[in-house]
């Protein structure tokens, strides 16, 4: 048994009484304290899978199971799974500090010690207990994703859901932010699910991941595939070599 476990998951909007099928039939298996990528061109349906782990899209059929207990009606796996977002400007409130948006999740589940739990997690992301009582608007953009991190560890989750989580940042930035988050999951054992559209991203954090076109899986690659760029789909090797285009042009 895998530690998360989608099968034939189907997640179908509805869109002014148009269906629109996000997600057409994707099964994948994630073990614990992996890396896994999903990865695909815009609108392939990549968020809407973690979207539907959070209980924050609905699914349509199939099924998701978090070691091995079942999603039951679009309930989220709260303090197990928590999500990072692309935008920490827009994931953390205007008017908070930093110290409310990293208490609230403890006042939420009534986790006492909070002031040394917050003191803490800044201090796990590289962020001084100084920051504490800043607001959004002066932080940098790598310090708001910090932040934004800090927060989704504040209830000790097995997995972090990562959606495009360095893509808003400056290419300095976005290695240290992938350091911190490749050093979290050495020092806490955790797994990671991760959207990315840049593959130099996924090649360097993932274990395996997963292609995607149009909702469907078209295929899965390991370390060994991605190295040898072995991949099965001419859609893969379209998708690697125009990555690589970009990051040579
Ligand atoms: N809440 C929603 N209501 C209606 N349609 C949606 C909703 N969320 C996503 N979609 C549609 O589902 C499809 C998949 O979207 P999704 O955001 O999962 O793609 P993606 O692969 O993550 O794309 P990107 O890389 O651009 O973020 C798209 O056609 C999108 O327009």
């Amino acid at each position: 048994m895998s530690f998360i476990e989608i099968e034939n998951l189907e997640v179908t909007f509805r869109v002014k009484g148009r269906l629109v099928h996000a997600v057409r039939g994707v099964s994948l298996a994630v073990n614990r304290h992996e890396s896994f990528g999903l990865v695909g061109e815009s609108g392939s349906g990549k968020s809407t899978i973690l979207r539907a782990i959070c209980g924050m899209a609905p699914v349509s059929a199939g099924s998701i199971r978090i070691d091995g207990k079942p999603l039951r009606h679009g309930r989220a796996f709260t303090r197990q799974v928590q999500m990072v977002f692309q935008d920490p400007f827009a994931s953390l409130h205007p008017r908070h500090t930093v110290d409310r948006t990293l208490s609230e999740p403890l006042a939420i589940h009534g986790i006492g010690d909070r002031d040394a739990r917050v003191n803490r997690a800044l201090e796990d992301v590289g962020l001084g207990r100084g920051f504490r009582f800043r607001f959004p608007h002066q932080l940098s953009g790598g310090q708001r994703q910090r932040v934004a991190i800090a927060r989704a560890l504040m209830l000790e989750p097995e997995i972090l859901l990562l959606d495009e989580p360095t893509s808003a940042l400056d290419a300095s930035v976005q290695a240290e932010a992938l350091n911190l988050l490749s050093r979290l999951r050495e020092e806490r054992g955790l797994t990671f699910l991760m959207v990315s559209h840049d593959l130099a991203v996924v090649d360097h954090m993932c274990d395996r991941l997963l292609v995607m076109k149009e909702g469907k899986s078209v295929e899965q690659l390991d370390r060994a595939a991605l190295a040898g760029g072995t991949m099965q789909s001419a859609y893969t090797r379209e998708l690697f070599a125009a990555s690589a285009d970009r990051l040579t042009s």
